[in-house]
């Protein structure tokens, strides 16, 4: 459904050129929901621009829905949706209008339009809400019509630029209620930025990481937490300098106060009860302890030196 190879968008800034998007390789099947991960700056809004066909290449080739992003742009975007990270509908028209009006402008006849209207209302569970006006609505809310409204020309692939930014907790999982249902109905291909790693985790098949342009990871989240980062061991301790000596071979050892945390290279839950030994033998005293399987900001922190929190304050 998406198949991108070299893929390369450079930007110029005061004689500077910025290499956004640097050789971008990638393929997405049909169906699936890829979350596309990346540090600010890092070039995922540029990489969904390019693939929406709403910026050229500078070199790189990609075909979208079976349509090549340089050559038919035009029949590419017709099989595709697009939610960007501003908001996709006028403050000042009525949710059912909009809706109406924006299928009216993707060629579908009145009755095609007022029927698909309906269906999408339906289905994002914004019935009451279709006489409102854009602007009075819920920060949730407003995302819902923004992705029925990406929908409006049954496209097989959707492209969402941070979907759940800004939204609270429950309506994060509100919103991801309606993702989850609209791939079950219709079969969507899904792909998605998001900073939410949890969110990555728990509902996306596959998880590309992308830093400096170029994808740098690509897997399950399971085999990605697996394979990049370890298991993270915790103690609180009287001696936390000969703690640190005593760790078992590990990644990285850091000491924080009396607290020492020893990131392992592996999954090895046997590791903590033979340290505690350890300890107990050497006469420190152990005042809490605990393992804890990574998680994909660990495995983000070990491809990018970066956490996405990190980043996200930088
Ligand atoms: N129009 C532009 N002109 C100049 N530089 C740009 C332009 N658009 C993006 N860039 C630069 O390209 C790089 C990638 O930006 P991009 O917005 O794609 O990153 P991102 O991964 O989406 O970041 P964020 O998570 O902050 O949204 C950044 O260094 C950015 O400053």
């Amino acid at each position: 459904m998406i198949h991108a190879r070299g893929l390369t968008r450079h930007f110029r800034v005061k004689k500077e050129t910025v290499a956004a998007v640097n050789g971008l390789d990638l393929d997405v099947e049909e169906g699936e929901l890829v979350a596309f991960l990346g540090p600010n700056g890092a070039g995922k809004s540029t990489s969904l621009r390019l693939l929406t066909t709403l910026l050229p290449p500078t070199a790189g080739t990609a075909t979208v829905a079976g349509y090549d992003i340089r050559a038919e742009p035009a029949a590419a975007r017709e099989r595709i949706g697009y939610i960007g990270q501003g908001k996709s509908s006028g403050d000042y028209f009525r949710v059912a209008d909009e809706l109406f009006s924006q299928g009216r402008c993707y060629g579908l006849s009145r009755a095609e339009a007022r029927n698909r209207a309906g269906e999408l209302l339906a289905m994002l569970d914004l019935e009451a809400l279709a006489k409102r006006y854009a602007n009075t609505l819920s920060g949730g809310q407003r995302r819902r019509l923004d992705i029925a409204l990406g929908l409006i020309h049954r496209p097989k692939l959707l492209f969402m630029d941070e979907p759940s930014a800004g939204l609270d907790p429950q309506n994060r999982a509100n919103l991801w209620e309606h993702i989850l249902r609209l791939r079950q109905e219709y079969g969507t291909t899904i792909f998605l930025t998001t900073h939410y790693l949890d969110e990555a985790d728990a509902m996306a098949e596959r998880v590309l990481v992308i830093d400096h342009g170029r994808v740098i990871a690509d897997d399950t989240a399971a085999n990605l937490k697996a394979n990049l980062a370890g298991d993270l061991i915790n103690v609180v301790v009287d001696e936390p300098a000969r703690a640190a000596e005593l760790a078992p071979p590990a990644k990285e050892v850091l000491v924080d106060g009396d607290l020492v945390t020893v990131r392992l290279a592996g999954q090895a839950t046997a590791a903590l009860p033979k340290y505690l030994r350890e300890l107990y033998r050497d006469g420190i005293t152990v005042r809490s302890a605990d393992l804890r399987r990574p998680t994909l900001d660990d495995v983000f922190l070990g491809l990018t030196g970066r956490t996405l929190r990190e980043s996200d304050a930088a």
